[in-house]
């Protein structure tokens, strides 16, 4: 049986969370800057770092089985490729920006205008989506200095904190797509086993992410109150403690709406509340 191999960035934006999640997944490995591929001693699995735009079509043409990659590449490369899970990771937006100053109002007026960009394939998809007909400049970087050198009336690029537009004095125009670090997979292997088992432990480690471990006291009469604000991941465990009438209740509570769900049980009745970052989640 051939050993999986999983191709990841080698060094950029989104090397230092792939390499967490599979260290999370209990994998272990080095991960030596100067190496392109390495051997995971406790799980049949080869780690290819490599740069992330060659990842889709590495996996698509199943010289890598799985691979970690943002969205935008996946979808500019056009690869054919399974989506096996959204990471979390590596979150940005990809938008059409023009200068601070520019005269464009509406999408309309881009029609003709000269618009510059390392996403040739995902902008042409959206103007023509939209009727629109620009000159599509393709440049590999530092995009944001086009306008400003008169290389380009505007551009289209990733977005995240929106810093890099303001500082070359660009701001943004239209959303075109969202994109996330997401584990893709070669056609062929889906009903791998041991792809199973990967999938199983990066999605109890993505669920343990966006949980906390809780642990608060309640008198009884107040328990039914706080037992409906806690779903938990079953239901929650109750403890007696050693004063009369009080119980300590053991449960789970999602990251997301984590600050309103401690002021609801505080409101219940709950007192002394510790909560806790849990490692897995098995399902
Ligand atoms: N500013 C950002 N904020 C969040 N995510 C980003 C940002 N810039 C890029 N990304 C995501 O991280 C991915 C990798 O970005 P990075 O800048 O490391 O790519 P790169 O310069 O093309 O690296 P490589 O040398 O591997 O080609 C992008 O494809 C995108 O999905
Ligand atoms: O909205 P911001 O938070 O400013 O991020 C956006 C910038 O981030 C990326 O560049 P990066 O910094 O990764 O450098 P690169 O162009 O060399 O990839 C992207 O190409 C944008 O230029
Ligand atoms: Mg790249």
């Amino acid at each position: 049986m051939k050993t999986l191999k999983i191709a990841i960035q080698k060094s950029g934006r989104l090397n230092e969370k792939s390499v967490e999640i599979l260290k999370n997944c209990g994998l272990s490995f080095e991960n030596y800057k100067s190496s392109l591929i390495s051997t995971v001693q406790n799980f049949p699995l080869e780690i290819l770092f490599l740069r992330d735009d060659d990842i889709p079509e590495y996996v698509q043409d199943g010289i890598a089985d799985l691979g970690i990659v943002g969205e935008n590449v996946i979808t500019e490369t056009k690869a054919g490729v399974e989506y096996l899970q959204r990471l979390g990771f590596g979150k940005c937006t990809l938008k059409i920006a023009i200068q601070t100053g520019s005269n464009i109002e509406k999408l309309e007026d881009l029609n003709g205008k000269a618009i510059a960009t390392s996403y040739p394939v995902i902008l042409e998809k959206f103007l023509t989506e939209k009727g629109i007909k620009s000159d599509i400049r393709t440049i590999s970087g530092s995009v944001e200095i086009g306008p400003g050198l008169g290389l380009s009336d505007a551009i289209f690029d990733i977005v995240s904190t929106g810093g890099t537009l303001k500082s070359n004095g660009l701001k943004p125009f239209a959303d075109v797509m969202s994109s996330e670090a997401v584990l893709i997979g070669n056609k062929s292997i889906l009903d791998n086993p041991e792809v199973a088992e990967l999938l199983q432990r990066i999605r109890s480690v993505l669920s343990a992410k966006s949980n906390k471990y809780v642990v608060l006291n309640v008198s009884k009469d107040n328990l039914q109150k706080v037992v409906d604000l806690l779903p938990g991941v079953k239901s929650p465990t109750i403890v007696p403690l050693f004063e009369e009438n009080w119980v300590a209740v053991h449960s789970v509570i999602a990251e997301e709406d984590f600050w309103d769900k401690i002021n609801s049980l505080k409101a219940a009745g709950a007192e002394g509340i510790l909560v806790m970052p849990i490692e897995k989640i098995i399902t």
